[in-house]
């Protein structure tokens, strides 16, 4: 497994080895031993599966509160996107910075999210598909989100109409947004 380093401590790139010969591939798509070397001992407890059918498809920016935040282990099984994390934690020096990645079944990174940072990604091709590990389980009462295309962050994103949920079309500025990490 390769490591990449981010400019936050703790979001990290990971490139599994993957063993191709002329049937294909194999890969280790998740070994616990790998993320204890890492320095990552919190346990994942749910897997999240979501299709995009379009491209321009933004999910996000996603997080949940206290004292059900969330880590997150992010990888594509079918096609490409453009994963954005955004630092909210309060007191950190990267406060609303953000940082985006290209995965993709092509590159088959997968992306280490630590809590205290929102999640969102755009889709970059049809019918994409991610699947993700959670150390935290869903709790409605606890998710929050903050508006993709917020000035004050100024993601670059690949699209400028994306195709949204309604929720997502609604949530407020990082300026506004509820946040206790
Ligand atoms: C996240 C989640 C959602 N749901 C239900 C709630 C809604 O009825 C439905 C769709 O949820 P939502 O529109 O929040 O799904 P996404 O827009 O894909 O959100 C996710 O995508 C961004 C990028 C993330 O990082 C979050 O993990 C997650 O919020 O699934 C569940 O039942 N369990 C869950 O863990």
């Amino acid at each position: 497994m390769n490591v990449i380093h981010s400019k936050f401590p703790g979001v990290k790139l990971l490139e599994p080895n993957a063993h191709v010969d002329h049937r294909g591939y194999f890969m280790e798509s998740f070994n616990e031993s790998i993320f204890q070397d890492i320095g990552f001992n919190q346990k994942f407890v749910q897997d999240n599966q979501s299709l995009s059918k379009d491209p321009g498809t933004i999910r996000g920016l996603h997080y949940q509160l206290n004292p059900k935040s969330q880590a997150k282990l992010v990888r594509v099984l079918s096609g490409v996107i453009y994963d954005v994390v955004v630092d909210i934690r309060k007191n950190s020096p990267t406060f609303g910075q953000w940082e985006g990645y290209i995965l993709s079944e092509y590159n088959l990174r997968q992306l280490l999210i630590p809590k205290g940072f929102a999640h969102g990604f755009c889709t970059l091709v049809p019918d994409t598909q991610i699947y993700y590990k959670v150390d935290e389980f869903y709790s409605a009462e606890h998710d929050r989100g903050i508006l993709w295309n917020d000035p004050e962050m100024n993601i670059t994103w690949p699209v400028s109409n994306p195709i949204l949920s309604n929720k997502d079309e609604r949530l407020p500025l990082l300026k506004y947004a509820e946040l206790n990490f």
